[in-house]
């Protein structure tokens, strides 16, 4: 029996949300999943994502279709449900649309946490893992990065809005010693689960390398742009620390049984492999498992893309016991199976107009 029972998941409809959900269930926990489908795919029934979920792990969620900025509505599930720890996915995560629109990053992000601890406050639920990303570290002063690198010199709205909420929990874990939280710090997660029934499915214009890598692979776009070819690294092009989904939902499990039995007030981790793989390396392991061909254009760096960044997980692995099992082929072989066996993504219908609270499992 776990020591937390009832998990609250924040974007459990997202990508790597209901990746988390499926460990969550198969972890023995029950599954409170929200998500207000930003940018999450949802049909007349809710979220696909966490239908399949369920139909993987043979075990219910319950979902609700809900807003962190609507306090009413979370409150009401709160007082529904006994939930005794909260992962908080929830955020928008477009690093050029939050450079145009740094309000709405700041609204969504910062204030539907502000939201979600202050109902947590006034439910006595004091427990929280929060998903951060390794772009608080900004250009990396030495590599691997440890959790003790300097953070802060970001240049985007996004990154800063994971930086900013960091530096809230700091203050609020030192006023009140009953909060109880792990920061992750995820490097570059990729992959799906080995199903092929879940994966990522942005509903929002995606830039990221191995679903646009994916999508060239499939035909559907020309070619690869590769930015950057003339990096100070062995092959000229960037490197970043590729984390398969699935390793990095069982971080997620690893760091909620390890609140269970310490009281660390805030604590952060680094998720990643600790093996950088640059954009080369990875086109030709794509090229390999999935006996494809993907045409690259090499240009211009990109504006605010880093040199190298890949993490030193030494302190996940002796604190929380948690290490990554799976490959840069196994990331490959997965994503491709999860693309080949849904090219177009989730089904997709027309969306609800209603925002209704009514936990439809
Ligand atoms: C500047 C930026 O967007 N940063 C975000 C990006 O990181 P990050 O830039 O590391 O991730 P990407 O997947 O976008 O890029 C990885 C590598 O592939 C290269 N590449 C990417 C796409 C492409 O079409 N061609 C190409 O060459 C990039 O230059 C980079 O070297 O996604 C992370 C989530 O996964 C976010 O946390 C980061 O804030």
């Amino acid at each position: 029996m776990p020591r937390f029972k009832t998990i609250l998941v924040t974007g459990g409809a997202g990508y790597i949300g209901s990746h988390c959900v499926v460990d969550l269930l198969n972890a023995g926990h029950d599954v409170i999943a929200i998500d207000n489908f930003a940018n999450a795919v949802c049909d007349e029934e809710g979220s696909p994502a966490l239908k399949r979920a369920q139909q993987i792990t043979g075990k219910k969620i319950v979902f609700y279709e809900a807003d962190l900025l609507n306090k009413p509505q979370i409150n009401d599930i709160f007082d529904k449900h006994p939930i005794d720890c909260v992962i908080h996915f929830a955020a928008l995560k477009a690093v050029g649309e939050s450079m145009q629109q740094p309000l709405l990053y700041y609204q969504n992000n910062l204030l539907g946490m502000l939201n979600l601890l202050e109902i947590m406050r006034n439910h006595e639920c004091y427990q929280m893992v929060f998903s951060s990303s390794c772009t608080v570290y900004g250009e990396p002063e030495y590599l691997p990065i440890t959790e003790t690198h300097p953070t802060g010199s970001i240049t985007n709205v996004y990154g800063r809005t994971k930086y900013f909420i960091e530096e809230m929990l700091k203050d609020l874990s030192a006023a009140d010693e009953k909060w109880n939280i792990i920061s992750l710090r995820y490097f570059n997660p990729v992959g799906a689960h080995p199903s092929g029934l879940i994966g990522e499915d942005p509903t929002k214009e995606f830039t990221n390398l191995m679903p646009f890598m994916a999508q060239v692979a499939l035909g559907k776009k020309p070619v690869l742009t590769v930015f950057g070819n003339d990096y100070n690294t062995p092959d000229g092009t960037g490197i970043r620390d590729y984390i398969h989904v699935m390793d990095l939902a069982s971080g997620h499990v690893a760091a909620l049984n390890y609140l269970g039995s310490n009281q660390v007030g805030l604590k952060v981790y680094n998720l990643g492999t600790g093996r950088g793989v640059s954009v080369k390396e990875l086109v030709e392991v794509f090229e390999r498992v999935t006996e494809t061909k993907i045409p690259l254009k090499y240009v211009d760096r990109r504006l605010g893309d880093i040199t190298a960044m890949w993490a030193d997980a030494t302190l996940a692995r002796e604190e929380l016991g948690w290490s990554t099992k799976l490959t840069i082929e196994e990331m490959c072989t997965d994503f491709w199976r999860w693309q080949t066996m849904n090219p177009d993504g989730y089904p997709k219908k027309s969306k609800k107009t209603s925002v209704i609270v009514n936990g439809n499992s």
